[in-house]
């Protein structure tokens, strides 16, 4: 499907364009089926704060008619939508009143393979740390070099994911995923108020797992932490919920905590 530039289809944006230039600007995947975009309102919130942290001025319902209206149009798929701050001249001083420039790419579904979330994946112990900035954690901001420079460290098959640390070896999350770690019936997941993004299948996840009076837990963790956790699990708006089976030499079983919020969120994904 064609992309779309400001609502218009379009397959080409300025060279002034300030995303381009500098990352200057947010994105969001979002999950399509049948004709509908799933998570909606949490991708649009994430979206909001990120807009409203880096003073990015957008009409957020026109973002939202825009999404729907793609999204009908797609079918199924990934959607991407990517906000920039729109055209600049040389220099980093952001212009209070330019309007975001919204693109919106249409992409087939994901095609993963089965067994990931079946029999579980391992992990890469990526080298690359995850700087602290807390003015843009949280946020899917466009500054993925930090994703780029940990995903280019394993070629191999036997890799689903990676597992990103930050500088003081906290464990944050994955390249593409967010992580939760089970401990007596309670999940725990790290938090992002340092780096990390903040994802929507996380929110759901914790939620779920509130109206389920299952534990839950933000809180800073060690490898230590890791290694002695029941279960572990990745989880994003696209693939739902992997349960994670080892980690260099840590390994741990597919759980029924992990099994039970993986169903949730396939019922989600599928609906
Ligand atoms: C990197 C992107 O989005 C992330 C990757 C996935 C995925 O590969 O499953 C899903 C959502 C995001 N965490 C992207 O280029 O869209
Ligand atoms: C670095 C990073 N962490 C976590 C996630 C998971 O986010 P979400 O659940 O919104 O897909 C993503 C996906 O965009 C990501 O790129």
């Amino acid at each position: 499907m064609d992309s779309w530039v400001d609502g218009q289809p379009a397959d080409v944006v300025s060279l002034k364009d300030r995303g381009l230039a500098y990352g200057d600007g947010l994105f969001e995947t979002i999950a399509v089926r049948s004709a509908r975009p799933i998570l909606l309102d949490r991708h649009l919130t994430r979206l909001a704060d990120g807009c409203a942290r880096l003073a990015i001025a957008t009409d957020l319902e026109l973002v939202r008619h825009e999404l729907l209206s793609y999204a009908a149009a797609m079918g199924e798929g990934v959607l991407k939508l990517i906000l920039t701050r729109g055209d600049g001249l040389r220099g980093y001083a952001p212009d209070p009143a330019a309007q975001g420039r919204r693109i919106l790419q249409g992409n087939p579904p994901a095609a993963y393979p089965a067994a990931h979330a079946e029999h579980g994946i391992r992990l890469f112990p990526c080298n690359t740390r995850l700087s602290t900035q807390p003015l843009l954690a949280g946020l899917k901001h466009l500054n993925r070099l930090e994703q780029v420079l940990a995903r280019a460290e394993w070629q191999d098959s036997e890799h689903a994911e990676g597992l990103m640390l930050d500088q003081a070896g906290r464990v944050v999350e994955g390249v593409y995923s967010n992580i939760f770690l089970v401990r007596d019936g309670g999940l725990i997941t790290p938090d992002l108020k340092r780096c990390g993004v903040a994802g929507v299948m996380r929110a759901e996840i914790l939620f779920q797992a509130e109206s389920l009076a299952i534990p839950t837990q933000i809180a800073d963790i060690s490898l230590e932490q890791l290694q002695w956790a029941d279960e572990v699990f990745v989880c994003n708006s696209v693939y739902g919920v992997w349960p994670v089976r080892a980690c260099a030499a840590l390994s741990w079983p597919v759980g029924p905590l992990t099994r039970k919020l993986q169903t949730i969120a396939r019922a989600l994904l599928d609906a």
